[in-house]
């Protein structure tokens, strides 16, 4: 008999080649995430990393096994929220009804959405922006929105690629402590991927490695240095800690 396991997301054996080759980008990998974790996957350039996501979102179809909740995914859908690097938002539109947008595609009332909104932009620290254009927001402060829309729908995942690559350290310490916020508050699960290694420790339950020729996730870590602002550390001992776990993730990512 199967074991149950109460996994968010399952792949098993997944192989994902692209329509324009013939040569796969990912194959035969297998992981799964678990229901409140932070998954963050980590690879050099070019691994394959935004393809194992795109394929988690629907986006792009892969062989093997890939199913959310039990389900096999087969298309995009409300369930798994994603945020890129540069999530576009509707220039147009205010900050609030960015962030309502798609409950008001879903047709919800209106009372329902102003609720709604309301808390998550408190969550995001910009009820003062509510009604700014967000062609006036600083990039911060549009990746905020841009997780706030996704969250607004109350998918059980998200879906997140490079979510702070393009901010500035500092912003980027901020939003990685926002997330952690969120997720604890929200209990969503996340899938994110980073080039930072410092990102990862700091947000994920468990990091997933991948190298640049298997084609794969090699290794997935426990990392017991969650929620760990590198930046406040004075602790020595922790410190040297965490620098031997960061060493032994970039052996993995090169070897
Ligand atoms: N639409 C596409 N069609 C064909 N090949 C693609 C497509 N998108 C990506 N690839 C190829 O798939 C491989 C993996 O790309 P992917 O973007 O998944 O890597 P990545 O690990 O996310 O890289 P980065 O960290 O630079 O974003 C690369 O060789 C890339 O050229």
């Amino acid at each position: 008999m199967e074991e149950f396991k109460m996994e968010l997301i399952q792949a098993d054996n997944l192989s994902i080649k692209y329509p324009n080759s013939d040569v796969p980008v990912i194959v035969n990998t297998s992981f799964n995430v678990a229901k409140n974790e932070i998954f963050v996957l980590v690879g050099p350039s070019g691994c394959g990393k935004s393809t194992i996501l795109q394929a988690i979102a629907g986006f792009i179809s892969s062989d093997g096994v890939l199913k959310m909740n039990g389900e096999t995914i087969t298309g995009p859908d409300w369930q798994r929220g994603v945020v890129f690097q540069n999530s576009s938002l509707y220039p147009w539109l205010t900050v609030k009804d960015n962030v309502g947008f798609g409950l008001k595609v879903r047709k919800f009332p209106q009372k329902k959405i102003d609720s709604r909104v309301r808390y998550l932009l408190d969550l995001i620290g910009l009820s003062d922006q509510s009604q700014t254009k967000t062609f006036e927001l600083s990039g911060g402060m549009r990746q905020r929105v841009a997780i706030a829309r996704v969250l607004a729908n109350n998918s059980p995942l998200l879906l997140m690629d490079e979510p702070f690559g393009a901010l500035d350290a500092f912003t980027r310490a901020k939003m990685q402590g926002l997330i952690l916020d969120i997720w604890r508050k929200e209990k969503t699960s996340i899938f994110m991927i980073t080039h930072d290694l410092n990102e990862a420790i700091r947000c994920g339950n468990r990091i997933a490695i991948m190298n640049s020729h298997d084609k794969r996730i090699v290794k997935i870590m426990d990392n017991p240095f969650q929620d760990t602002d590198l930046e406040e550390i004075s602790d020595f001992e922790l410190e040297r800690k965490i620098d031997g776990f960061r060493k032994d993730i970039l052996k993995i990512i090169n070897q």
